[in-house]
């Protein structure tokens, strides 16, 4: 790790590794009932104008607006799903349609009356207002999509609405970018498996279930690949075995312990280090960088051993450059504007990342502020991140602040986080 004047300053840090990462290339085609939460392919076009003919919005009755004010004949009953002969335009002078919601709408009538605006009505004839509006009530062919607008694009995240877009299109099918490859790895002596008896010495291995989880709540498939040994030959071999992954992430052994060996590991393995060392609170051991294959990259990430650590920096800074892998066209943090409830402390000359929790658009700070990186709890009983810049060391009661929720959605432009 760098020295202490040789911290890498944490919005450059940000911008190095999101440059670093390349977007995978690889696609597949899959149903539209597996593809909540996949990233979009390829922009998918409307096929089917929307909607695709004209029709009614209303249970009521069909006329000509040079009607309005007069008794009409109801010449016919039309429903939804009447196509065809049952269509046709067949008024003469003073006639009109009874019309159910969603039926085709005849050519010869270009307005629909719901029927209890009606002055009166009965099986054969109905009594129509003076004052309405031409074109009321009636939906037009392709008023909302036309065949061939972009209906969405490449690099979106599939959510409900768009598997709605693409049932109205009787697509059942979309292309949508492969899930990419994520090996999470622990590092550590010390761990146990949950599963395993754990002395007082020892400690569970919590980082790589908590990672694992994490990356899942947020989209991706990760795979718990075990844990480097405290030994550099050992680590060497283990590390070399993960380079088939798109991304590696690993926690612990990177500060300046003497069982610190990971970042040597990787370099044995072909890693070129994009920095290791940023000036932020928690999360200053971090490192990044990539192993270049022939046609493919590796892109390492490893995070500190400390669990809180390891979690807000997997929300803040990995699951960004992770969503650009995945070909998500947003992969910058939003932000929620909060009321601070109560005053904190956060340290100059660095940037602090302060958990709290955002509850009905107030911002409460997780102990005061005052809360250990090897603290599990804390995380718990938080829902959200505040950044502080490195020039403020007081957050105000009632100061409006900017907060990250937890699994935010990310945007395509970049806004400033900092408060
Ligand atoms: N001389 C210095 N010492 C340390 C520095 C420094 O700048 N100079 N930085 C400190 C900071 S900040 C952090 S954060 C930690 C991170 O160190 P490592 O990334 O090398 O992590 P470890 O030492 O391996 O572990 C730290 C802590 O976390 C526990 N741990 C590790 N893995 C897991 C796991 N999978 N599940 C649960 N807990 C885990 C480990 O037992 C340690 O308690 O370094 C400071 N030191
Ligand atoms: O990253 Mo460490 O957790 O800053 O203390």
């Amino acid at each position: 790790m760098s020295n202490k004047m040789n911290f890498l300053d944490f919005q450059e840090a940000v911008k190095i590794s999101l440059d670093l990462a390349k977007t995978t290339t690889l696609k597949e085609i899959i149903p539209i009932s597996k593809a909540l939460g996949r990233v979009v392919g390829s922009d998918v076009l409307c096929k089917k104008n929307l909607p695709s003919f004209n029709n009614s919005a209303m249970d009521g009755f069909a006329f000509k607006i040079k009607d309005a004010g007069k008794t009409l004949k109801i010449k016919k009953v039309i429903f939804a799903g009447d196509k065809g002969d049952d269509v046709k335009a067949i008024l003469k002078e003073e006639e009109c349609y009874k019309i159910m919601t969603g039926a085709k709408v005849p050519s010869d009538v270009d307005t629909i009356i719901p029927i209890e605006n009606c002055i009166n009505a009965n099986e054969q004839t109905v009594t129509l207002p003076s004052d309405l509006k031409e074109g009321s009530n009636l939906r037009l062919k392709g008023e909302e999509q036309k065949e061939g607008n972009v209906l969405f694009k490449k690099g979106e995240v599939i959510n409900s609405s768009h598997i709605t877009l693409l049932a109205s299109q009787g697509l059942m099918m979309i292309e949508v970018f492969k899930q990419i490859s994520i090996a999470v790895v622990s590092t550590g002596n010390e761990l146990k498996e949950p599963w395993e008896e754990a002395n007082e010495e020892e400690i569970y291995n919590c980082n790589s279930y908590a990672l694992v989880s994490l990356l899942s709540e947020a989209g991706f498939d990760a795979t718990y690949s075990g844990v480097v040994p405290d030994n550099l030959e050992e680590s060497i071999n283990f590390i070399s075995n993960l380079k088939t992954y798109d991304v590696v992430i690993t926690t612990g052994g990177i500060s300046m312990g003497d069982a610190d060996f990971v970042g040597e590991a990787f370099i044995q393995n072909g890693l070129k280090t994009a920095f290791h060392g940023v000036n932020v609170k928690p999360g200053r051991p971090i490192m990044m960088g990539s192993i270049e294959h022939e046609n493919k990259q590796t892109f390492v990430m490893c995070l500190p051993g400390n669990p809180l650590t390891a979690m807000v920096n997997m929300q803040l800074f990995a699951i960004p450059v992770l969503n650009k892998i995945q070909g998500n066209s947003g992969f910058y943090h939003d932000i929620c504007i909060a009321n601070n409830v109560q005053e904190f402390k956060t340290k100059k000359g660095r940037v602090n990342l302060v958990l709290g929790n955002l509850e009905n658009g107030g911002f409460s700070v997780t102990r005061n502020n005052k809360y250990g990186s090897g603290m599990i709890t804390a995380l718990y009983e938080s829902n959200c991140i505040l950044v502080t810049d490195e020039n403020t060391s007081n957050i105000e009661q009632k100061q409006m602040v900017k907060v990250i929720k937890f699994n935010n959605k990310l945007l395509q432009t970049q806004i400033n986080i900092f408060n």
